[in-house]
């Protein structure tokens, strides 16, 4: 378990975290989402003892990370794939790291093979592609065998197949009773690899949720009506008290109302409809809503600025 106390960190005038508190439960798999410069990896490297809080603290498992006996035993962390020594190669990297932490060599070779690199074991790491640094630096924060994991974007760099191994080993290892706490800033990634989510916008917390509520409270349902007669079925569904947007290319959005309902008007007053689907609002969409107001730095503001 990660808890998160009333954490605040400035860099100088810049308050990048402010009073966040939450915890992270074991079992499920966490994603920690927020817009860029939101506060995602100076509380990661607050979890590990690489960013030193201005105020308030971060336990794993009960203790804060400079009171861990064998931290690399309890918690593994992804931060900075590209932080590597880049003339060794990966299982040198390893053997080090295992060396000096009392780790049994044999792990390097488990580890290896978990994260596919075993082919590649013996080459330098500087001529490492960033999706190959991504495996070794998942690689290395599994080599303890930790029960806590924390991955700042481990997506970033990988081709579609390693986005689907790294989605499979995080589901694995919460299933085996880890803790995994996952960053990334794109909402539709984390829906399809966290139970849990945790949202922060401009170092606060926005929402403690699980993916599910989330998607509920967030998303805008409607019904999507494909007709050639718009107008009609827009009379329509209005004299029943159900309002209406416009979609997309002609269609309509009924709000607050079932399909059965839209379908059962359409056919009592002889509307011809070619669809009749529920949709709800992306998870991106959703996302955005809940952050629009914490993103630092936005589009439209950057249009501003040029003109
Ligand atoms: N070492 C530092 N010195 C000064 N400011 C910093 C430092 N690290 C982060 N910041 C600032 O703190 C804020 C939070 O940054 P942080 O990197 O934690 O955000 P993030 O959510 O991880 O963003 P991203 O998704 O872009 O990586 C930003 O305004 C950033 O510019």
């Amino acid at each position: 378990m990660i808890e998160v106390q009333r954490l605040t960190k400035r860099y100088g005038a810049t308050l990048a975290v402010d009073g966040l508190s939450f915890t992270v439960e074991p079992g499920r798999v966490t994603g920690f989402l927020g817009p860029n410069g939101a506060g995602k990896s100076t509380t990661m490297r607050a979890m590990i003892g690489l960013d030193r809080p201005t105020s308030g603290q971060v336990l794993i498992d009960g203790r804060s990370y400079a009171q861990l006996r064998s931290p690399l035993r309890e918690v593994g962390a992804l931060l900075e794939a590209r932080a590597l020594h880049g003339g060794r190669s990966a299982r040198a990297h390893l053997l080090g790291l295992a060396r000096s932490n009392r780790i049994p060599g044999q792990r390097v070779d488990e580890v290896l093979d978990a994260v596919g690199l075993t082919d590649a074991a013996d080459r330098r790491t500087e001529g490492f592609s960033l999706g190959m640094s991504q495996r070794l630096g998942v690689a290395t924060a599994l080599l303890g065998d930790p029960p806590v994991l924390l991955l700042d974007e481990p997506v970033n760099g990988l081709d579609p197949e390693g986005i689907l191994w790294i989605r499979g080993l995080m589901k694995k290892l919460a299933a085996e009773g880890r803790t995994v706490f996952v960053s990334s800033h794109l909402m539709s990634e984390m829906a399809l690899t966290a139970e849990h989510l945790i949202v922060i916008g401009r170092g606060r917390l926005l929402a403690d949720t699980s993916v599910e509520e989330f998607i509920a409270r967030n998303s805008r349902a409607y019904i999507l009506v494909r007709t050639p007669e718009p107008e009609r079925m827009r009379a329509v569904l209005t004299e029943a008290g159900i309002p209406t947007d416009d979609g997309p290319d002609g269609t309509l959005e009924a709000v607050g109302a079932s399909s059965e309902t839209v379908g059962r008007l359409a056919s009592r007053n002889g509307v011809t409809v070619y669809e009749i689907s529920p949709r709800t609002a992306s998870l991106e969409e959703a996302f955005m809503q809940l952050t629009a107001d914490a993103a630092e730095y936005r589009a439209d503001q950057a249009d501003k600025e040029v003109r």
